[in-house]
C-alpha cells in the first residue's frame, strides 16, 4: 500500500502513424465514444481518466501526440516526463507496422526504459488485415513487449491497455519504495559502527552519513469529486 490520501499520477503517451486510432483510443477510454470522421491531431492533445488498480487510486494523464512526422519537433518534447507508452498500428496500414521500432527509439531517446505496451487497432477489420498475426507477435517478442489487439470502434481490449500500464507502473514504484527503504535500512547499520567510535558526536556522524530520501514518486493530492474522473482540458 502506498501513502493514504495520496494518489499516483501517470504521464501515458500514445504514439505510433497518422490514423492508426490514437485520438479514438483516447476518446474512447476517457469519454466512451467513438466518431468515424478523421480528424488529424495537430501537436500534442490530453485528457485524462482516474482508475483503481489493486486498490489504488491512479491519475491517467493521456498524452495524444500527433503520428504525422511534420509535427515530429512538437510532440518530442512532450515525451519528456512520461512514465508509460502505448505503442499502436493499424491493422489496415502495414507502414504503420513497419514503423513502430523507429516510434519506440523516438520515445526512449527522451525518456529511456518506461511501460510500454503494443497495440495492434481496428482488429473489426481482420478481413482486410496487411499483417500476419506471427508477424506482429514476432515484433512484440523482439521488443520485449505486452502485446494486445484492440478495436476501439468496437470497443475491445481498451480498458486492458490502460489497466496492463498502471498495474505495471505500480510494480515499478512499489519495487522502487522497497529498494529505497532498503538504503535507509543499511545506512542505519553503518551508524551503529560509527557508535563504537568513543569520540564521535551525533553531529560528527551525520555529516559523515548522509541519508537521501528522495521523493521520487510524482503524486498529487487525492480528488474527492467523484465526477472528476473524467476531463477534458
Ligand atoms: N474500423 C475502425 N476504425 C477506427 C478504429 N479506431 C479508429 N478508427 C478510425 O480511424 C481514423 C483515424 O483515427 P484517429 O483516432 O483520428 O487516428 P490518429 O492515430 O489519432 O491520427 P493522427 O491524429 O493523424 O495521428 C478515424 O476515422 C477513426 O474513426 C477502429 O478500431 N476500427
Amino acid at each position: 500500500m502506498l501513502e493514504e490520501d495520496m494518489e499516483v499520477a501517470i504521464k501515458v503517451v500514445v504514439v505510433g502513424n497518422g490514423a492508426v486510432g490514437k485520438s479514438s483510443m483516447i476518446q474512447r477510454y476517457c469519454k466512451g465514444i467513438f466518431t468515424k470522421d478523421y480528424k488529424k491531431t495537430i501537436g500534442v492533445d490530453f485528457l485524462e481518466r482516474q482508475i483503481i488498480v489493486n486498490g489504488e487510486d491512479v491519475r491517467l494523464m493521456l498524452w495524444d501526440t500527433a503520428g504525422q512526422e511534420e509535427f515530429d519537433a512538437i510532440t518530442k518534447a512532450y515525451y519528456r516526463g512520461a512514465q508509460a507508452c502505448v505503442l499502436v498500428f493499424s491493422t489496415t496500414d502495414r507502414e504503420s507496422f513497419e514503423a513502430i521500432s523507429s516510434w519506440r527509439e523516438k520515445v526512449e531517446m527522451e525518456v529511456g526504459d518506461i511501460p510500454t505496451v503494443l497495440v495492434q487497432n481496428k482488429i473489426d477489420l481482420l478481413d482486410d488485415t496487411v499483417i500476419k498475426n506471427e508477424e506482429a507477435e514476432g515484433l512484440a517478442k523482439r521488443l520485449k513487449l505486452r502485446f494486445y489487439r484492440t478495436s476501439v470502434k468496437e470497443d475491445l481490449n481498451v480498458n486492458e491497455v490502460f489497466k496492463y500500464l498502471a498495474d505495471k507502473y505500480l510494480q515499478r514504484l512499489k519495487l522502487q519504495s522497497a529498494e529505497e527503504t532498503e538504503v535507509v535500512h543499511t545506512s542505519s547499520n553503518k551508524i551503529g559502527v560509527f557508535n563504537t567510535a568513543p569520540h564521535q558526536t551525533a553531529g560528527d556522524l551525520n555529516s559523515r552519513e548522509v541519508i537521501n530520501l528522495r521523493p521520487n514518486k510524482q503524486r498529487t493530492k487525492k480528488t474527492k469529486n467523484p465526477f472528476g474522473s473524467c476531463r477534458l482540458l
